[in-house]
């Protein structure tokens, strides 16, 4: 009995192997990096901006669905309110969520203005943050506008509160200053901390699926946009163990943002806080 089911196991184990050598790799056909950024219905019907300010070096991402034109804005600044207006009125977009992926130091969020001019705008923040807005979310809430639905990922490190957001259909995730692009956000600050920013990026942005294209929240740089695949073999600091990477953070010897003092009071206001 015993030699029969060890002849069926190894007939079994043979067909397995076989099957799986003469069934073609889908990644030897068409490399993941190559393919479009989009293979679900949603490429048609996502309008995506990246819009930057060239003062602070904040990117700030305007999302939305064209067909219901509901929209989302993703760390819009106090200063650029005017301009990020002119285009969600030049596509005539519904706006729902004004979304912060943390509490800034460097500049005052537009988010507080965008809710006193647009009725159907909330604004969003981390209730970790323990700063004013009309919605606060945690790891693993959803915020859908239109047919899209965003993930919540908690990547704290940089402030208590800071926030990922990821596209899953369309591969994006926007990183706030989690995740920079070669680098990362300083953990200096207060609420910073070097071991918890480097358990967040691994758990909750390289965990990711390596085609997913990473936006940060702001680039000295000149540079747009990164990959998780890019950004775990090449950036330099994150590719370090835990220790290497607190020994780079804990030396890195930043001029404090010149704003700072100033912006931190008001961002916990959600820059202008009006229920
Ligand atoms: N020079 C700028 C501030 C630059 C800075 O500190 N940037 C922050 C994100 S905004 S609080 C950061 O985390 N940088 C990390 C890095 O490695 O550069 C100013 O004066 O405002």
């Amino acid at each position: 009995m015993t030699y029969l089911c060890q002849r069926l196991l190894g007939v079994v184990a043979r067909t397995l192997k076989e099957t799986r050598v003469r069934r073609p790799c889908l990644s030897t056909v068409t490399p993941v990096w190559i393919r479009p950024i989009c293979s679900c219905a949603c490429v048609d019907d996502l309008l995506f901006r990246q819009l930057f300010d060239n003062f602070t070096y904040t990117y700030t991402y305007l999302l939305a669905d064209n067909k219901s034109k509901e929209a989302v804005i993703i760390d819009p600044v106090i200063d650029l309110v005017q301009r990020d207006l002119r285009i969600i009125r030049d596509f005539n977009l519904e706006l729902r969520y004004a979304l912060n992926t943390h509490v800034h130091a460097d500049h005052v969020t537009g988010s507080g203005v965008l809710k006193q001019r647009i009725p159907t705008c909330q604004s969003v923040i981390s209730a970790a943050s323990e700063a004013k807005a009309n919605v606060h979310v945690g790891d693993g809430d959803i915020l859908r506008f239109g047919a899209f639905s965003l993930e919540v990922r908690a990547t704290p490190g940089h402030t208590t509160g800071c926030l990922t957001f990821v596209l899953h259909g369309c591969r994006l995730a926007f990183t706030g200053d989690a995740l920079l692009i070669r680098g990362c956000g300083r953990t200096d600050f207060p609420q910073g901390n070097a071991e918890t920013l480097y358990r967040s990026v691994h758990e909750k942005i390289f965990s990711l699926p390596e085609n997913f294209m990473l936006y940060p929240g702001h680039d000295y740089t000149g540079q747009t946009v990164t990959t998780v695949g890019e950004e775990k073999a090449m950036n330099r600091r994150l590719k370090e163990d835990l220790s290497g990477f607190t020994e780079i953070m804990n030396n890195l010897k930043l001029p404090m943002p010149k704003e700072f003092a100033k912006t931190l009071p008001v961002n916990m206001e959600c820059g202008v806080f009006d229920e």
